[in-house]
């Protein structure tokens, strides 16, 4: 059975708002080389780990993980809507193996995804449908949040379940690293309209999705002139996070604490948890053989975005 692993950045003020050209044109290169050996690989089937950002999952009912058994993109700033093709079998399968392993996740046969998986589909995959993908959110943005050792946790067990199938086996991360856009948080929301939209705005007019990308940007634009309380990012913090992960370093990687992480990279640097599960998705389904190596990291402020990725190719030994 052979496995492989990919983990990068997503950002969707890709093209609202871009770093110089030469960035631009790097960041292009390493999506287009990765997406081309996806094409090669050719997956049977993509674990797809990714948050959300209050577009499918709202404070109503937030759980700390959740695999979709049928999942549509709700086609926020430039990715597509639509369904993903979600091999149902498979995802109810996965998340049998995953609560028997008292990882209580939860699931949803119909499970709204926003551009953390839809950039990732749409870019790097080959689109929404081109391939079988079993969708798992993790809650990124709304605490209390589960430890990174859980997602860990969860990611083995996922791993597990892959190399019992014996598929080829595609295992995504999409989030991270370092930064901090302007998400609300309930404990400092104040304005009802804010918390409204947090607990339960699901399906926005396109006016109000649309005044919510363009904030999003504005935010890009103060914070890549230097004009921005957000959160600074933290080059050397992503870098030391890619050397524990390509090291396997399980024991620092359960080590992290949510405040420290918090603390040192900014809010959303949360959405790494979805490289801690994918990485030990991949350890647990390839066994010993296989390896992994950083691929790109660069801070980019016009994308509020340490934006990294490391690949790791392997055959499972048993
Ligand atoms: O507006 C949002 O929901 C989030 C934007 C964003 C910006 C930069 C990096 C990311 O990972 C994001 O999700
Ligand atoms: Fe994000």
């Amino acid at each position: 059975m052979s496995t492989m692993l990919q983990c990068m950045s997503h950002t969707p003020i890709k093209g609202y708002f871009d770093p110089p050209a030469e960035v631009v044109a790097e960041v292009a290169a390493l999506v287009e080389a990765v997406a081309e050996e996806v094409e090669r690989f050719d997956p049977q089937v993509i674990y797809l780990f990714a948050p959300d950002h209050y577009n499918g999952f709202f404070l109503d009912l937030m759980p700390p993980f959740c695999i979709g058994m049928a999942a549509t993109s709700v086609g926020d700033y430039t990715t597509p809507a639509g369904p993903l093709s979600v091999p149902r079998d498979i995802a109810e399968a996965c998340a049998e193996a995953v609560i028997a392993r008292d990882i209580d996740i939860a699931f949803s046969y119909r499970m709204q995804v926003d551009h953390g998986f839809a950039q990732t589909l749409q870019e790097v995959l080959g689109g929404l449908t081109r391939y079988p993908v079993v969708p798992i959110m993790m809650n990124a943005v709304a605490p209390p949040l589960a430890s990174f050792r859980r997602a860990r946790q969860l990611g083995a067990a996922i791993g597990d379940f892959a190399r019992g199938r014996g598929q080829r086996a595609l295992f995504v991360a999409s989030g991270g690293m370092s930064h901090n856009p302007p998400i609300p948080r309930i404990a400092t929301a104040t304005d009802p309209e804010v918390i409204e939209r947090i607990v339960a705005g699901r399906n926005p007019t396109p006016e109000a999705r649309d005044a919510r990308q363009q904030r999003t940007v504005a935010a890009a634009r103060a914070f890549a002139a230097g004009e921005s309380e957000l959160h600074p990012l933290a080059p050397a913090w992503d870098r030391a996070l890619i050397r524990d992960l390509c090291a396997r370093d399980w024991s620092a990687i359960d080590a992290q604490r949510n405040e420290a992480v918090t603390e040192a990279a900014g809010a959303s640097a949360h959405e790494l948890r979805t490289w801690v599960a994918a990485t030990a998705a991949m350890d647990a389904a390839s066994g010993a053989r296989w390896d992994a190596s950083e691929r790109y990291y660069r801070p980019i402020p016009e994308w509020l975005a340490g934006f990294g990725a490391i690949s790791g190719y392997g055959r499972a030994t048993h």
